[in-house]
């Protein structure tokens, strides 16, 4: 009997779009590598369901994990697949990330009508994004611009920027890479100035702490250097997220035996961005991000973080 319970195939939960089961198949295969079969069940969640208004008035990134981590929870999956940069900071109590794979770009680009690039759009043009991170940086790169939310998943916002819904938009250049489709991208965005949001380009998988099997897959496949940074920035976001209306991004990259992290804070007009930087042994890196994010907090001041009516 258990030999046959440990080799039934592992159920990967996902959600449905494109990126997402490619991102599980890439899980998948992983997992194959190691020996264990797998099949992929495709859960939708709210967030996929209401594609009218920005992530920031449903209620936030958990809309998209919600009922993943609940089938989870409940067994009717082994493990969940999702961009680490969808998750949110405090994850249910009986839930972990056990593995991270080895992160994609971390950049940003910028997808223009006629192949135009950021600076070259005309005054008044739109920039479609439902990001607030990306909306902020836009508006202090162009304030001339105008920005206006766009959502649904990548392949929905190419087909809206095809249609002429906006003249621009920001996608993460790691989901274009796993689409195969990074040749849509007119412009690949300086991180530095687009620094990205925390966690983007990485894959986190997300079990029960209490599955040995799933533990021990997980330690199969994970990338430490990229559970490091997902930490440092993920430590940063959790002494900074509070409200999900505040644009913050952070990116971690490991020095030698050092981890280092650049992250800020913005006003939604860009007028005000703030940055900090931290550095610390690469064993420290989810301390090392919260402290960051506690002094950027004590800098701006919690006035900062509260909605303006
Ligand atoms: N919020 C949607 C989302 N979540 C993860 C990615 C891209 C893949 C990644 O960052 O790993 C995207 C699309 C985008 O921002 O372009």
């Amino acid at each position: 009997m258990s030999t046959l319970e440990s080799s039934s195939p592992i159920r990967i939960g996902t959600r449905g779009s494109l990126l997402a089961v490619a991102q599980a198949e890439m899980v998948a295969a992983a997992l194959a590598s190691l020996g264990e079969t797998s099949e992929i069940v495709v859960i939708k969640t709210t967030g996929d369901k209401v594609l009218d208004r920005p992530l920031s008035e449903i209620g936030g990134k958990g809309l998209f994990t919600k009922e993943i981590e609940a089938a989870l929870t409940e067994g009717r999956i082994d493990c969940a697949v999702h961009s680490a940069k969808d998750l949110e900071t405090i994850l249910p109590a009986d839930l972990t990330l056990g593995a991270f794979l080895p992160r994609e770009d971390v950049r940003d680009v910028f997808i223009g009508r006629d192949g135009m690039r950021l600076a070259d759009l005309a005054p008044g043009s739109v920039v479609g994004t439902a990001s607030l991170r990306r909306q902020a940086l836009v508006r202090r790169a162009r304030p001339d611009l105008r920005c206006e939310v766009l959502r649904g998943n990548v392949q929905t916002r190419l087909r809206k920027l095809e249609a002429g819904e906006c003249d621009g938009t920001l996608l993460a250049l790691a989901g274009l890479n796993r689409l195969g489709i990074a040749e849509v991208a007119t412009e690949i965005l300086d991180p530095a100035v687009f620094l990205p949001a925390c966690a983007q380009g990485a894959i986190a998988v997300e079990i029960r702490r209490n599955d040995d099997r799933m533990i021990a897959a997980c330690a199969g496949m994970d990338d430490r250097a990229t559970e490091r940074t997902v930490q440092a920035e993920r430590g940063f976001l959790a002494a900074l997220d509070g409200s999900c209306r505040t644009p913050i991004a952070g990116l971690a990259t490991i020095v030698g035996e050092d981890i280092e992290l650049t992250g800020l804070v913005a006003s939604p007009d860009g007028t005000r961005v703030e940055e900090i930087t931290g550095r610390a042994a690469v064993g420290e890196a989810a301390e090392m991000g919260y402290d960051a994010g506690r002094r950027l907090r004590a800098r701006v001041g919690e006035a900062f973080f509260e909605p303006v009516a």
